[in-house]
């Protein structure tokens, strides 16, 4: 949605559109710069009838607390009630023109009189009244601004409209708040709401507690049975650990609703308990994104399938107290239970956990059943994930990651998507990592598309179960995309691999480029493979965008390794800068070693001066074949057949392919040259050059001619013909051809078996005696073979992979 969306629909009939609700804490709030990026958000992602929630623009509300605590203990107020107007005066002066500014102003004037007479007179009563403030000042900025300069909006005070119970019991009256929310909205315009606050059965201002904006926002999704909620904050998404202890905790793009739930009744900062209640009954979808970096995809909480269901998570809290009594049977503690829903209890040993804030009423509570009870300061660590209570395996690994460590009690907790250590010290970040570390090692979750199903790509995918069962690295790939020139088929849960082309054939749809790189910026995964199994130069262009996204590229086809040099250079940059790894074994000699060996050799500290070969598997199948006895072009269309040609064969004939091959080995050793550079001999007549392939395979018998006179003439000098590839650089002077040549019958080049391919490297190391490598260059089998491997060698790397976790105000 732009800006423009935004305004176009703000004529538009409120009731079509669905109601989003996006919700900005104060720290997203903070200064006018801030706010600058909070406008850019909303006509980038709200419609007119959408619901923006505001907490108070950052320090406001602790500003506000010190003044009722300042008055409460009959200090002066003066300087910082000055310093407060002071600050929201600049903020309004910053961002509005004179004539609006100025009436904010006075508005804001208006609204200290009453706040300093409140805390001159009566600050225990008018507590909440003083509070409120900060967010109407917030809400009442931000209207002002979006009318001003973007949409029509207006302003409104939670305490019109959301009725709670009390603040001690915010449950919310949802029918009567419904009611009055209908009477206050306005057609046509942006609602700026404010959070935290809201109002209870006897009309009193009431704070909705910690995180209370974002229960505020999830409170107005139920209201207007909104589609999605954002909460707009200073992290980027849930991570599985907190990502300022465990550096190598790892984003949670989607979590099921109950681990939710879960994470936020341990605490998780970001998730409060209340936040998800009112989600309970509705398919509305929470987000968790940062106004910092609004385009990062951050979490999603829903209603997920199997992947999201792996996920685990470890969670620690050092604020909570065990309770026990000598006197504490299971009859009471089951009734405290009910009544506290304490972290996590244990019946068999009469004991409970309950967070440290809630030891005062407990105490009250058992004061009155069983006489006193201990309060003891713990620590809890858990591991949280779908339904992980009655996960044999998961319980395992918990334990084992702790074993060196004294715990009082491993329990599972009242919900079944936890398992709960309580310990008797507090919870170390060392001891914090560790756990993270045994609970998550293996669940870097691995996504994999393969673009391009024909002959190679079918086989490589018949190879993919196996490979997946066998080689313990793969464990955690899940196939999540197939692509040909024309239908897509992408799947955020997994395709299986035993029926993807059964699955591709029924299921996918028209390919649209746009949707698939949609889908590539916010992929649930925590890495994304792309296998490029196509012989296309405008997929090959797709590159760019995969890398400026951190994803993973396998190559086999060859336009990206053999592009001009300016552009193979920026792309090779640009995927280092984002941490992806490119990796094309295959595009040269299928799946024989040679990029490999020589990428080795170079970072031993080897110098290569020349590389010479046969580098064509179908030109090698074709030359040691043809004897004159069967016609060229019969011995063409069967190596067609056997898959060891490219899709058009003139790319092999023309020695264009072994030219592409050429130069990606001299590119590994180090050499800047384009295929310009190489000198190519074409074995296409230039009136078969033309054709599209399905009439120049028509018209393949006029090789015939040329091919047999070429033999004789080889024959004659007791030659045979083999195109060969050579690359040498001789005083600093390179010079590299790819061609026709007569071999004499006894050389190496002459006696390879059919569609071998030879590389020759000459190197400081194998000067006089080179290093070679000879096997099947081209073929169903090797090739596929070759992407697997170049697959399990790019797991391999991302498995020690750290990510650095951003966090606005900590490392950024
Ligand atoms: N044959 C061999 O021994 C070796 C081949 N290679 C390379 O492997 C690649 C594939 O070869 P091969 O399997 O023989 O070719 P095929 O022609 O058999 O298959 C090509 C596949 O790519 C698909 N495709 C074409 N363009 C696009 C596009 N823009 N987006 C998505 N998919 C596309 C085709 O779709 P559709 O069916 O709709 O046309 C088809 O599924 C080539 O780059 C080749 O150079 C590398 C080493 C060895
Ligand atoms: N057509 C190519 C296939 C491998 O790159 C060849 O024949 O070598």
């Amino acid at each position: 949605m732009t800006i423009e969306n935004l305004i176009k629909h703000s004529n538009a009939k409120p009731g079509k559109l669905a109601v989003n609700v996006h919700k900005f804490g104060g720290s997203s709030l903070a200064t006018s710069e801030c706010i600058e990026r909070v406008i850019d958000i909303i006509c980038r992602h709200c419609q007119i009838n959408d619901i923006v929630v505001v907490s108070a623009n950052g320090g406001v509300t602790d500003q506000l607390f010190t003044l009722c605590q300042l008055a409460k203990d009959d200090l002066s107020v003066e300087e910082p009630l000055e310093s407060l107007q002071f600050q929201l005066q600049g903020l309004i002066a910053q961002l509005l023109n004179e004539q609006n500014s100025a009436y904010l102003t006075q508005q804001l004037h208006d609204d200290f009189q009453l706040l300093s007479s409140w805390l001159a007179t009566d600050v225990k009563s008018h507590r909440n009244d003083i509070l409120a403030f900060g967010e109407i000042w917030s809400a009442r900025l931000l209207s002002a601004v979006l009318n001003e300069r973007i949409c029509p909006s207006h302003a409104v005070d939670a305490r019109d409209f959301i009725q709670i119970q009390s603040e001690q019991n915010t449950a919310v009256n949802y029918d009567i708040s419904r009611n009055q929310f209908e009477q206050i909205k306005q057609a046509h315009q942006l609602t700026i709401a404010t959070g935290y606050i809201a109002r209870d059965l006897e009309g009193r201002s009431c704070t909705l507690g910690r995180n209370g904006s974002d229960y505020s926002a999830t409170i107005m999704a139920a209201l207007t049975g909104a589609a999605n909620v954002t909460l707009w904050t200073d992290v980027d998404g849930i991570y599985s650990a907190d990502p300022r202890i465990v550096p190598a905790a790892r984003k949670l793009h989607r979590l099921p609703n109950g681990v939710a739930r879960e994470l936020g009744r341990l605490g998780n900062p970001v998730l409060h308990v209340n936040t998800l209640k009112p989600l309970d009954e509705h398919a509305t979808h929470l987000h968790v994104a940062s106004s910092f970096d609004s385009e990062t995809s951050g979490t999603e909480i829903g209603k997920f399938g199997f992947l999201a269901k792996q996920e685990l998570s470890v969670t620690y809290s050092n604020d909570v107290l065990l309770v026990s009594s000598e006197q504490l049977n299971s009859m009471t503690l089951s009734e405290a239970t009910e009544r506290f829903s304490p972290i996590c209890f244990d019946e068999r040993n009469a004991l409970m956990v309950i967070k440290q804030e809630q030891q005062k009423t407990v105490s009250q509570w058992f004061a009155s059943k069983v006489g006193e009870v201990t309060f003891k300061p713990v620590a809890i660590i858990a591991a949280v994930g779908h339904k992980v209570a009655s996960r044999g395996d998961v319980k395992a690994r918990f334990k084992r990651a702790l074993e060196n460590t004294k715990t009082l009690d491993i329990v599972s907790s009242t919900s079944e998507h936890s398992i709960i250590s309580v310990l008797p010290d507090t919870c170390s970040p060392e001891l914090t990592n560790l756990v993270h570390h045994e609970m998550t090692k293996d669940a870097k979750h691995i996504g994999v598309i393969v673009a391009g199903l024909g002959n190679i790509g079918e086989r490589f995918l018949e190879i993919l179960p196996a490979q997946i069962k066998n080689q313990s690295v793969l464990e955690n790939v899940h196939l999540v995309g197939l692509l040909s020139s024309q239908k897509a088929l992408i799947n955020t849960d997994g395709i299986n691999p035993k029926h993807a082309l059964v699955q591709f054939e029924k299921q996918a749809k028209d390919y649209d480029e746009e949707q698939l790189l949609t889908w590539l910026k916010s992929h649930p995964y925590d890495e994304l493979i792309v296998i490029d199994i196509t012989p296309s130069e405008r997929f090959s262009l797709l590159y760019r965008e995969f890398f400026k996204e951190g994803i993973h590229v396998i190559g086999a086809n060859k336009w990206a390794a053999s592009s001009s040099t300016e552009y193979f250079n920026g792309l090779t940059a640009l995927a280092a800068q984002n941490g992806s790894v490119w990796l094309g074994n295959t595009t040269v000699g299928a799946g024989l070693p040679v990029n490999f060996a020589i990428n080795d050799l170079r970072r031993s500290g080897d110098e290569i001066g020349a590389i010479s070969g046969i580098f064509s598997g179908t030109l090698s199948w074709l030359f040691e074949q043809y004897d004159g006895s069967q016609p060229f072009s019969k011995l063409l269309l069967s190596a067609l057949e056997q898959g060891l040609a490219e899709p058009d064969p003139r790319e092999d004939l023309s020695g264009r392919d072994v030219q592409r091959k050429l130069l990606i080995l001299a590119r590994l050793a180090g050499f800047t040259l384009s295929l310009e550079d190489i000198e190519c001999q074409s074995l296409v007549p230039e009136n078969l050059s033309h054709l599209s392939t399905q009439e120049f395979l028509a018209q393949a018998d006029e090789l015939d001619q040329p091919f047999a006179e070429e033999l004789e003439r080889a024959k004659e000098q007791n030659n045979c013909l083999r195109y060969i590839a050579k690359f040498t650089i001789e005083d600093g002077k390179l010079n590299a051809k790819v061609g026709l040549a007569f071999v004499d019958l006894e050389d190496a080049f002459a006696n390879l078996n059919p569609c071998d391919n030879i590389f020759k490297v000459e190197s400081q190391w194998y000067q006089t005696n080179p290093l070679i490598i000879q096997g099947p260059g081209a073929g169903r089998d090797v090739t596929a073979g070759g992407i697997h491997s170049d697959l399990v060698a790019i797991c391999e790397q991302l498995s020690t992979k750290q990510h650095q976790v951003k966090i606005k105000g900590i490392n950024e």
